[in-house]
């Protein structure tokens, strides 16, 4: 049996052989990067980022590896990242604040290293990249409990910029304080759904009788937590750690299943990669006649494509259109028996993105 220095000894010698196979991998990606700029091509490519967690796991498993999925899939999401910063550093426009949930998303996909640009509304990361001072922007678009992010689908149908990615991220709560016992605290800043969605823990801990003070996000309630010893937040677990408070408890919510879909915006079009979603805006033009939706839906059905996702919503143009529809369907726009159905109303239907599909 070897001992912890041998141990040791082990590890520095494996991880000297990773670094200098990492530095290689970036010396092929440099490459990459001169490819793409001399073709115009896209730096971020998530199908093949898909495809390479892909093989690495079934490689991984039938080699009997202890890594699983999601372990292959931290350590690479983080190596992607690099990589893409090695090929052309862009930056990344997000709802803020600093510490917000959807700041948790984008450095998941996007890493530690990027630069990030914090905006306080979901309009302003639009406007940010349809002026070009970034190159993508993440934006939550529904919640499992709280359903569609309006603001975003409304968006969605102005705007040109496009659906590239999307990615489901459990929301899990955390109590943070500086206080060093629960006793000294006086008063408990979150978002007023961080405290209705965490009601069981607080009345088991007896805080139902201690000051809860709503804010306008649940990063705000951690920088004012941070400021004074005799106070808590209820908010993100990134959101503690960059405000330097210490996490008490995790996962205080009461139902541990919300989660919530992030879209990552920009300007190109994906490749296919066969796991594919995509999302379209439909204006049916006699929308209010009946049955214009289902001829519509069938045409889909027709070609046995799957629709994950219909969500009516009013217009608020003057065009005289009364609704419109957000519909998410399995599938990339370039195959043919897609193209087939979307031929069929080109004038009603308005293409938002081809995308891999999230988990
Ligand atoms: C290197 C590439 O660019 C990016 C980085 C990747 C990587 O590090 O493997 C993969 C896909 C792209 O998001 C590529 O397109 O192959």
């Amino acid at each position: 049996m070897k001992t912890l220095d041998d141990c040791r000894v082990a590890i520095d010698a494996i991880d000297n052989e990773i670094l200098e196979l990492l530095n290689k991998r970036m010396k092929v990606v440099e490459r990459v990067g001169e490819i793409k700029n001399d073709t115009g091509g896209a730096i971020y490519r998530p199908e093949r980022e898909k495809a390479i967690i892909e093989r690495l796991t079934t490689m991984s498993k039938e080699s009997g590896g202890v890594l699983n999925k999601s372990a292959i899939e931290a350590i690479y999401l983080e190596i992607f990242a690099v990589s893409r910063n090695l090929e052309l550093p862009e930056r990344i426009a997000y709802l803020g604040p600093e510490g917000s949930f959807t700041h948790q998303a984008a450095e998941s996909r996007f890493g530690a290293m990027s630069d990030y640009l914090s905006l306080n509304s979901i309009h302003s990361v639009f406007k940010t990249l349809e002026s070009k001072r970034a190159k993508f922007g993440v934006v939550p678009v529904e919640n499992s409990r709280d359903g569609i992010v309006g603001e975003t689908l409304d968006l969605l149908s102005k705007s040109s910029v496009k659906i590239v990615a999307e990615l489901y991220m459990p929301i899990h709560m955390s109590f943070a304080t500086k206080a060093k016992k629960l006793e000294d605290i006086k008063k408990i800043y979150s978002k007023d759904k961080g405290f209705g969605q965490c009601r069981e823990f607080l009345s088991e801990h007896g805080f139902v009788n201690i000051d809860q003070i709503p804010v306008e996000s649940t990063a705000k309630a951690a920088i004012l937590a941070a400021e004074d010893e005799n106070s808590a937040a209820i908010c993100s677990h990134i959101a503690a750690k960059l405000y330097g408070i210490p996490t008490m408890f995790e996962n205080i919510e009461d139902e541990h299943d919300s989660s919530t879909r992030f879209i990552i915006l920009s300007d190109f079009k994906n490749a296919i990669s066969g796991h594919d979603k995509t999302s379209i805006l439909v204006r049916l033009k006699d929308a209010v006649e009946a049955g214009s939706l289902v001829h519509f839906l069938q045409d889909f059905d027709d070609q046995k494509i799957n629709l994950s996702k219909i969500e009516s919503r009013p217009s608020k143009d003057k065009s005289g259109f009364g609704y419109w529809f957000y519909i998410d369907f399995y599938g990339h726009i370039d195959e043919a028996k897609i193209q087939k159905v979307l031929e069929k109303h080109t004038n009603e239907v308005t293409w938002l993105g081809s995308y891999v599909k999230g988990e």
